[in-house]
């Protein structure tokens, strides 16, 4: 078997057991429930949902946002969802002016309001941006999710919904997340289109 065969077994083989850690914890699970009853009932009352984290979670929150604004498997309305990570000028004025640590918290402070809620995509759960975004969704009363992961770090006090992968590696937490995050999509569009599950 070639190195590189070798290792995509050896990762598919953590990337399950990451997985099905998760599928045996049902306090994880009716967690997860809550936070989809928290995005669907922010829909419901006309609000919208924003998303953010860094690295390869920055294109997590664009993926998911692209995905309720245009579809996830079925043809439906559209459903307000922004990504906090694609606008460079807006983020390289927020770092440079005022730290990198704000460049999410001060775009929550300028666009949110209280039908909004926030999803923070953090593996080590200790992003300062993130954290400061969660500090700033407190303030304002504004409802916050965090996807992390370990034992939730610094995000765990900060957040309202707080979901934490399994998984010893940035890598396998972010696959969980993954399916995390089509699952939200998948089950709040079920509810607000009446799609079967
Ligand atoms: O995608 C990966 C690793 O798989 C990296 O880009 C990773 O997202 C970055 O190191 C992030 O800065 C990690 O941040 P966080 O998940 O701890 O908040
Ligand atoms: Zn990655």
């Amino acid at each position: 078997m070639s190195q590189a065969a070798r290792i995509i077994c050896r990762n598919l083989e953590r990337s399950i057991e990451a997985k099905n850690e998760l599928l045996q914890n049902t306090e994880t699970q009716a967690e997860f429930a809550r936070a989809v009853d928290v995005v669907l009932n922010s829909y419901q009352q006309g609000g919208r949902l924003y998303v953010a984290g860094n690295g390869g979670s920055a294109a997590d929150a664009q993926h998911l946002a692209a995905e309720f604004v245009s579809r996830l498997a079925r043809d439906r309305a559209p459903l307000p969802a922004e990504a906090l990570t694609t606008d460079s000028s807006i983020i390289t004025a927020i770092g440079n002016d005022y730290g990198y640590d704000q460049i999410f918290s001060r775009q929550i402070a300028g666009k949110l309001t209280s039908n909004d809620v926030f999803l923070g995509i953090t593996t080590s759960g200790n992003s300062p941006n993130i954290v400061k975004a969660l500090q700033v969704c407190r303030e304002r009363n504004i409802q916050s999710i965090v996807f992390t992961g370990h034992d939730g770090g610094k995000v765990r006090e900060w957040s309202d919904i707080c979901i934490i992968a399994p998984g010893k590696l940035t890598s396998q937490i972010q696959e969980v997340h993954l399916v995390l995050e089509h699952t939200l999509c998948e089950c709040v569009e079920a509810a607000l289109f009446d799609f079967e599950l």
